[in-house]
């Protein structure tokens, strides 16, 4: 998945209090989190227990002064919405160090 990203990668950790499935686009995220639960249910499990390592449910990806800061703030303003503080660079700085290290 890294090769494919040319730009820079901004990941949102965020807890959605959605009941239902997860986007087609978030996709990718939601088998990364069915292969760490050995397989089974197709939507990823929603949390409201903060406080809990998590990956994320939706991530956002944007090149570099492509606005994703704004468009992670505008998000975060809802009650239902926990991101991180800073971008973690998983995809393109970090993603050598495992999934355990991204909750
Ligand atoms: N809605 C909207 N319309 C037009 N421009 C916008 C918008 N939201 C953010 N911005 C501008 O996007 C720039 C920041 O993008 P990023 O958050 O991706 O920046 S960064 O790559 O993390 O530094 C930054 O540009 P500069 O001010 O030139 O740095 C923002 O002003």
């Amino acid at each position: 998945m890294r090769d494919h990203v040319s730009g820079k990668v901004h990941a949102l950790r965020a807890e959605l209090r959605w009941n239902g499935t997860v986007p087609a686009h978030f996709s990718a995220l939601s088998e990364l989190q069915e292969t760490e639960n050995g397989g089974g249910e197709s939507a990823i499990p929603v949390s409201n227990t903060y406080g809990s390592k998590r990956l994320p449910q939706a991530i956002i990806i944007g090149v570099k002064k492509g606005g994703t800061r704004a468009l992670l703030e505008f998000l975060r303003v809802h009650p239902d919405v926990r991101a991180v503080g800073t971008e973690p660079h998983f995809f393109d700085r970090f993603y050598h160090k495992g999934l355990e290290w991204y909750r």
